[in-house]
C-alpha cells in the first residue's frame, strides 16, 4: 500500500524565518487519565510536521491546567478556554465549539479552544501557515468554522468499487469486507486538516450487502473501529442506508413509515448501532430516486420517510441526511411541459416546516445534476424552516471525469455568493447553508469525495485542490478561489515563482476552459450515456432521463419560462423576472432558460453559432496552454508528479479536440451556418 501525504507532505523548507517560536510543545491537560486520542494525534502532528518542515525535534510537555502561563518560556502551547493558561493571554469569548484562536505572544505560540477539536483545527492551522512559509510571529486569528456541517460523501461499495469514482478503488472496503489500516488514519488526518468533520463512507445507491449488512452487527464491530479511529480526528461516521432495509434486513413486509412496526424496526436497527458505535453520526438516505425505494411507494411523503429513521436516531444526538435529487426519470422526450429541473423544488417546496429537526435536506447545488454550468437550485431560496446542507460533487463526472483538469472552487463559489433574495437583506446560498440567514442549527456543505484508492487519492493530482479546496470552502465559505489554490500549491510544491504561477494559472483558468470546449451556455449534458465522458451530443436526447437540449436546424435551448416549462418562476423576484427575460438572463445560463434562434446576437456582438464555434476554438487554444506551462515545470517540481500529470494533460488535449469537432459538426450540420472564420470544421 503506497500513497502520498497530498497536503501533508510537510515539505522541508530553508530559512524559515521564526523558526526560534517553536522550540517546544507545552499542553496543558487537566484530566488525571491518558491523554485522548485528539490529544495524542495533535501532538503527533504537530511533532512530526515541525520535525518534517523545519528539522527541529520538539517534545511534549504535559502540565496540570491549574498552573499559570508565567512559567513558560517558550514554544508551543495548547489549552482549552477555562484553564489558566489563557486568562491572560486572549479573550476568547468569540470562540464556538470547533473554534481556536492562534496567537503569538511572549516568545510563544499560544493553540487555545474551546474544545480539543478546536485544539487539533488549530494545530492544523499552524502548520499549514508554516508549510506555506507565512511567518507567525505577531499572529493572532481567531476561526470559527462557518458551518457546523462539512461533509464527505463516498459513494463506495462493499466490493470495492466507487460509483462515478476515477481514482482507483475503494479504500474503505474491499471485497465485502471493511478496511481499516493505516490508510485510514491517513484519510482522517489529510481530511480533518481541512475541516471535515462527517463522512459517510458508503454509497448512496445502497445495494448488495451494504444493504443486507452494513448497519448490522455483520459490518459493526469493524467499522467500530473506524469510526474510533475518525473520532481522533473529530470526524463523525455516517453510513448510508437503504430505505427498504425493514424489509431487506428485517424481513418485513413494508417499509412504509407510518407503519408501527417498520418505526420499532428502526428503532431497534439505530439502538444496536449506537451501542456498539456511540459516536454514530446518522444516516444519508437517497430514497424515491432513480430507482431507489421511498416513500412514495406506500403514498407517504419525504417527511414522512425521513422522520421516521429521523426520530429513531434523535435519542442518540443522530441525524439524518435526506436528498432531494428526487426526480422523474421515466420521462418522455416529446413531453415538453414536465421538466426535470423543477423536481427538487416541485417535490420539497410542500413540505417546508415537515420535517423533524433532527433531518437536514441535502441539496444539490443545481437543479439537474452537477453540470459544468447550472442555475443555483431555487430550492434554497424557497424552504425556510428545514435545514438544509449544500451538495456538490467534487468527483469530476461530468467535468471531465479526473483526467481533465477543473478546479471547481470557482463554481462553488458563485454558487455560495449566489443571493436568493429570500429574505429583503441578503440571503446568499452561503447564508443559507450556514444557518445565519434562518438560525438553523444543522447546516452546512457535502461534497462528493473524488477519492480513491490510487497513490494520490485523487487519480489526476491537480484534482487534489478540489478536495483540498471543498474542505477549506466549508470551514470558511469567505476564502476566495486563489487563496485556497495558493495554500493548496504552497503546501505541496516546491516555493519557487514559476512554479506558482504556472499552477496558479492553470487551476484558475481550467473550469471555464473546459466549459468552452463542451456543453455551451447552460445547456449542459451532451456527454456519451452511462459512463458520462466525451462527447455525444445526442446521447441523451431521446432519451427518458429529462435531459434535453432540443437543438433543431434553427435553434437550441430549453424554454424555461412560463411559456415554457414555468422552471424560471420558482426563484424570488428579481431572480424570477431576471431569468425569464433573455434580454436579462446571464449569457452563460441562456440557453438554460431559453430556446434561441442560431442566428440571435449575443452580448459580444457575435451570434449564437458563431459564439459556440469561437468558444470551442478557443478551449481547445487554452488547453494546448496549459500544456505548455505544464511542461515549462519539467526539473522545478517532483518528478512523478510532473509525468503523471503530463500524461493526463495529453489526454485532456485529445478529447478537447474531439468535443470542439464534433460540437462544432453538429451545429455546422444542425444551423447549415458557416463558420465565420472560416476554420476547418469536421463534417
Ligand atoms: C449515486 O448516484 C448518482 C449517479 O451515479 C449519477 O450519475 C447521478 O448523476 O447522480 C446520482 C446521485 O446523485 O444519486
Amino acid at each position: 500500500m503506497s500513497y502520498s501525504q497530498c497536503w501533508l507532505v510537510y515539505n522541508s523548507i530553508d530559512n524559515y524565518k521564526d523558526k526560534d517560536l517553536l522550540t517546544d510543545l507545552h499542553i496543558y491537560y487537566e484530566k488525571d487519565n491518558a491523554l485522548s486520542n485528539i490529544m495524542n494525534n495533535i501532538i503527533k502532528e504537530l511533532t512530526q510536521g515541525l520535525n518534517s518542515i523545519l528539522n527541529i525535534k520538539i517534545s511534549a510537555n504535559i502540565i496540570d491546567g491549574k498552573e499559570t502561563s508565567s512559567s513558560i518560556k517558550s514554544g508551543i502551547v495548547l489549552g482549552l478556554t477555562g484553564q489558566n493558561v489563557i486568562n491572560d493571554i486572549a479573550d476568547t469569548e468569540q470562540l464556538t465549539e470547533e473554534g481556536y484562536l492562534l496567537k503569538e505572544a511572549n516568545q510563544c505560540i499560544y493553540i487555545i479552544g474551546k474544545t480539543e477539536k478546536g485544539l487539533l483545527y488549530g494545530a492544523f492551522d499552524l502548520l499549514r501557515r508554516i508549510a506555506t512559509g507565512e511567518g507567525i510571529r505577531g499572529l493572532k486569528v481567531i476561526e470559527n468554522p462557518k458551518n457546523t456541517l462539512r461533509m464527505l460523501n463516498h459513494w463506495d461499495n462493499m466490493d470495492g468499487s466507487i460509483e462515478r469514482g476515477y481514482s482507483g478503488e475503494s479504500f474503505f472496503m474491499k471485497k465485502e469486507e471493511i478496511l481499516v489500516n493505516q490508510r485510514t488514519i491517513d484519510y482522517a488526518r489529510i481530511v480533518a486538516s481541512i475541516g471535515i468533520n462527517c463522512v459517510v463512507i458508503n454509497n448512496v445507491n445502497v445495494r448488495g450487502s451494504a444493504a443486507t449488512g452494513l448497519i448490522t452487527d455483520r459490518y459493526l464491530n469493524k467499522l467500530k473501529e473506524m469510526a474510533e479511529i475518525f473520532e481522533g480526528y473529530g470526524i463523525k461516521l455516517y453510513l448510508s442506508a437503504n430505505f427498504a432495509a425493514p424489509m431487506e434486513i428485517g424481513g418485513y413486509k413494508t417499509a412504509d413509515p407510518l407503519d408501527q412496526g417498520v418505526a420499532d424496526w428502526w428503532k431497534e436497527c439505530v439502538q444496536n448501532i449506537y451501542k456498539i458505535i456511540p459516536g454514530f453520526g446518522g444516516f444519508l438516505i437517497k430514497a424515491d430516486s432513480e430507482g431507489r425505494p421511498g416513500p412514495f411507494t406506500y403514498n407517504r411523503t419525504h417527511a414522512d420517510g425521513a422522520n421516521v429513521l429521523a426520530r429513531a436516531l434523535k435519542p442518540f444526538g443522530g441525524l439524518l441526511v435526506w436528498r432531494c435529487f428526487v426526480y422523474n426519470c421515466q420521462q418522455d422526450w416529446r413531453d415538453y411541459k414536465t421538466d426535470r429541473a423543477r423536481a427538487a423544488y416541485d417535490n420539497f417546496m410542500g413540505l417546508d416546516g415537515k420535517f423533524d429537526d433532527n433531518v437536514i435536506l441535502q441539496i444539490k447545488n443545481g437543479p439537474m445534476d452537477f453540470q459544468v454550468r447550472e442555475p443555483v437550485t431555487p430550492l434554497f431560496g424557497g424552504l425556510k424552516n428545514t435545514n438544509m446542507i449544500l451538495e456538490v460533487q467534487a468527483a469530476q463526472e461530468y467535468t471531465g471525469q479526473q483526467k481533465h483538469v477543473c478546479y471547481l472552487i470557482p463554481m462553488w463559489k458563485e454558487v455560495l455568493e449566489f443571493n436568493t433574495y429570500a429574505k429583503e437583506t441578503n440571503a446568499t446560498i452561503a447564508d443559507i447553508v450556514s444557518g445565519k440567514t434562518y438560525n438553523q442549527t444543522h447546516t452546512g456543505m457535502a461534497a462528493v469525495s473524488n477519492t480513491g484508492d490510487d497513490f494520490n487519492w485523487t487519480g489526476h493530482d491537480l484534482a487534489g485542490a478540489n478536495l483540498y479546496g471543498f474542505g477549506r470552502l466549508s470551514w470558511n465559505t469567505e476564502l476566495s478561489s486563489e487563496q485556497i489554490a495558493a495554500e493548496w500549491i504552497k503546501q505541496i510544491f516546491p516555493h519557487k515563482d514559476k512554479v506558482y504561477k504556472a499552477i496558479m494559472d492553470i487551476l484558475m483558468g481550467s473550469w471555464h476552459t473546459y466549459e468552452k470546449y463542451t456543453s455551451p451556455l447552460g445547456i449542459g449534458w451532451m456527454v456519451n450515456p452511462n459512463h458520462h465522458y466525451g462527447p455525444n451530443v445526442d446521447g441523451y436526447e431521446y432519451d427518458r432521463w429529462g435531459t434535453y437540449h432540443r437543438a433543431n436546424r434553427n435553434g437550441m435551448g430549453v424554454d424555461r419560462t412560463k411559456a415554457g416549462t414555468g422552471y424560471a418562476s420558482q426563484y424570488n423576484e428579481p431572480n424570477a423576472s431576471m431569468y425569464e427575460q433573455k434580454e436579462t438572463c446571464p449569457e452563460e445560463l441562456l440557453l438554460f432558460f431559453h430556446y434561441i434562434p442560431y442566428d440571435y446576437k449575443l452580448k459580444s456582438g457575435v451570434t449564437l453559432i458563431q459564439h459556440i464555434y469561437d468558444t470551442h476554438f478557443e478551449g481547445v487554444q487554452e488547453v494546448e496552454k496549459m500544456v505548455e506551462e505544464w511542461n515549462g515545470l519539467e526539473g522545478l517540481i517532483p518528478e512523478d508528479i510532473f509525468q503523471r500529470v503530463q500524461k493526463r494533460l495529453t489526454i485532456q488535449l485529445e478529447s478537447a479536440k474531439e468535443w470542439r469537432d464534433r460540437i462544432n459538426t453538429y451545429f455546422y450540420r444542425k444551423s447549415g451556418v458557416d463558420d465565420a472564420k472560416k476554420r476547418k470544421i469536421y463534417y
